[in-house]
């Protein structure tokens, strides 16, 4: 059984050194000798109110020394302390206080009802450099500027926009399962996470740019990708550690990450950008970068607004899929219930599904949202941060708290899911409406929370859902997954619960795993 308190750690290569993290932790524990604490019950209490207590989490000091050195899988430990304190937890963060919520309603009521006041975004080194001091959407706190842009590209991924993409989707979907094929019958199996990245790629690269990558093998795919996966390492909750202890200010301008983050942007994310826009541009084909110009932005904007897309577009929809593939190598018997459900629509309509037909569909659509709820792919979503003092449920959410969705928490949370810890689409089988419709909905019937809240929830949930369904509907007509196999030939399993975290993401352990051709679709008579 799955136990998130206990995900494996794969990468311990992150962050600074371990001595770095013991000076921090001293340092931190300095910090919190000298100042006040911020929510003692007698502190909960301004002129008659009474506050209810934000239970802090007594370790916060070596959390925080985890998540710089020791490859910490930051939701680990901190849905067991929800779990252990309540629906809301401090953690004192050096100078930043951060709230971490694993309960669902709760955080409705933090990031939907209050936010006007809650979505801004949290103090964060590089999303400084990475903004140009506060254009784009992702990372940008709530001014015009990110209104702007966040109302171009909500108007080019809203679903019917998407929907004039199917033949991209389709014709991606396609190759990635060739791709998988082709390499498996090579290699004798392989790793699908780079392959799955291009496909995912190539849908938003095509929309945006109008361009393509062929291969893994492409520079371009290369270049990208040599921006896409430190982008999301860079902007993982660790960060910086002088944006939780400014004393290391000057050290980081130096020789730390803000001279990291600084060379990445001018040298590798700004150059790469503007060429793209620029090739765009004077290209023939119709794509967002030409339909950005209608509102009003500058080149700068446009760069950190496809960066955004790029970033948020590829590595979202390959890690769910990664993921996907881990679970369904051990569970070979809900495989061949995927098989069944597309071949039963194969035989009837002599083709595959489209995205609209969905509702024929019901086991997939809940196996994809069981794959979400029972790994998510950010343990955090990005964090928002309270711009003024406000009140919710009693609680008193101080000015800049940064407040944290704690997702493996909440698909983890016993009182909304009936035990968590077990893969089982039939929980959501019934329930064939769109996440996209469930994430703007009724919180009350919401599926699951993968794609944040409120005024920053994802605008590219349809496109994610619509590529996914094509994916997976062409997968699971050609191909039968399993592990790979050893030297005597037995199939090697994947460890579900080896995990590393990439920043923002957190991703499959690195695994090998077999794509082969199914001699029994009906798709081979057509
Ligand atoms: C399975 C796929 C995906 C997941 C789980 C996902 C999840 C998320 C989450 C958790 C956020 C932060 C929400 C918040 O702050 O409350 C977000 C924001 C965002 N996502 Fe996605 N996303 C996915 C796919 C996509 C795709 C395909 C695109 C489109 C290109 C996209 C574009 C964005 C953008 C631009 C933002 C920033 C929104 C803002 O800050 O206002 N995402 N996403």
């Amino acid at each position: 059984m799955f136990d998130p308190t206990k995900l494996a750690i794969s990468d311990k290569q992150q962050g600074l050194v371990i001595s770095m993290a013991a000076l921090a932790t001293g340092l931190s524990a300095c910090y919190y000798l000298w100042s006040p604490s911020k929510n003692s019950a007698d502190d909960n209490t301004t002129g008659k109110n009474v506050y209810r207590e934000v239970p802090t989490a007594g370790s916060s000091i070596p959390y925080f020394g985890h998540l710089f050195s020791l490859g910490e899988i930051p939701g680990r430990t901190v849905t067991k302390w929800n779990q252990e304190l309540g629906p809301m937890i401090q953690l004192n963060m050096g100078s930043q206080v951060w709230y971490v919520i694993n309960d669902p309603m709760l955080a409705h009521e933090i990031f939907v009802t209050k936010g006007a006041v809650t979505s801004d975004r949290p103090i964060h080194t590089f999303f400084d450099y990475y903004t140009h001091g506060g254009r784009g959407i992702s990372f940008a706190n709530g001014s015009k500027t990110w209104k702007k842009s966040r109302t171009a590209a909500l108007a080019v991924l809203a679903p019917q926009r998407v929907n004039d993409l199917t033949d991209v989707s389709l014709y991606e979907a396609d190759n990635l399962v060739e791709q998988l094929l082709e390499r498996t019958a090579l290699y004798g199996h392989v790793d699908p996470s780079t392959i799955l990245q291009a496909a995912s790629l190539n849908v938003v690269l095509l929309t945006c740019f109008g361009k393509r990558v062929e291969s893994v093998e492409d520079p371009l795919f290369k270049d990208i990708m040599n921006f896409v996966i430190p982008t999301v390492k860079h902007a993982g909750s660790e960060g910086s550690l002088s944006q939780f202890l400014p004393i290391f200010g000057l050290v980081d301008a130096l020789v730390g990450k803000k001279r990291v983050f600084a060379d990445f942007v001018s040298k590798v994310r700004d150059p790469l950008f503007a060429r793209l826009i620029k090739d765009a541009l004077s290209g023939d084909k119709d794509c967002y970068v030409k339909r950005f110009e209608e509102y009003d932005l500058d080149e700068t904007d446009l760069i950190v607004i496809m960066s955004d897309f790029l970033a948020a577009g590829s590595d979202t929809i390959s890690v769910t899929i990664s993921w996907l593939f881990v679970i369904l190598v051990s569970r070979p018997d809900i495989q061949q219930k995927l098989r069944n459900e597309v071949d039963a629509f194969v035989k009837v309509h002599k083709r595959l599904p489209t995205f609209e037909e969905r509702n024929q569909m019901p086991y997939l659509i809940a196996v994809q949202k069981e794959s979400l709820r029972f790994r998510s792919i950010t343990y955090f979503g990005i964090p928002h941060r309270a711009n003024k003092d406000i009140v919710v449920r009693d609680y008193l959410i101080p000015k800049d708290t940064v407040l944290v969705p704690n997702m493996i928490g909440m698909h983890m949370n016993e009182d909304i899911y009936d035990e968590p810890y077990v893969f089982n689409p039939d929980r959501f089988l019934g329930n064939t409406g769109t996440m996209f419709s469930s994430a703007n909905g009724n919180i009350a019937k919401r599926d699951q929370y993968n794609f944040g809240w409120g005024r920053r929830i994802c605008p590219g949930i349809h496109l994610a859902e619509v590529e996914m369904f094509h994916m997976c509907t062409r997968i699971f007509a050609n191909c039968v997954i399993t592990g790979s196999l050893d030297e005597n030939g037995n199939e090697v399993l994947i460890d579900m619960d080896a995990a590393s975290n990439c920043g923002i993401v957190l991703t499959p352990s690195p695994y090998k795993a077999r794509f082969i051709p199914r001699t029994d679709s009906p798709l081979r008579s057509l």
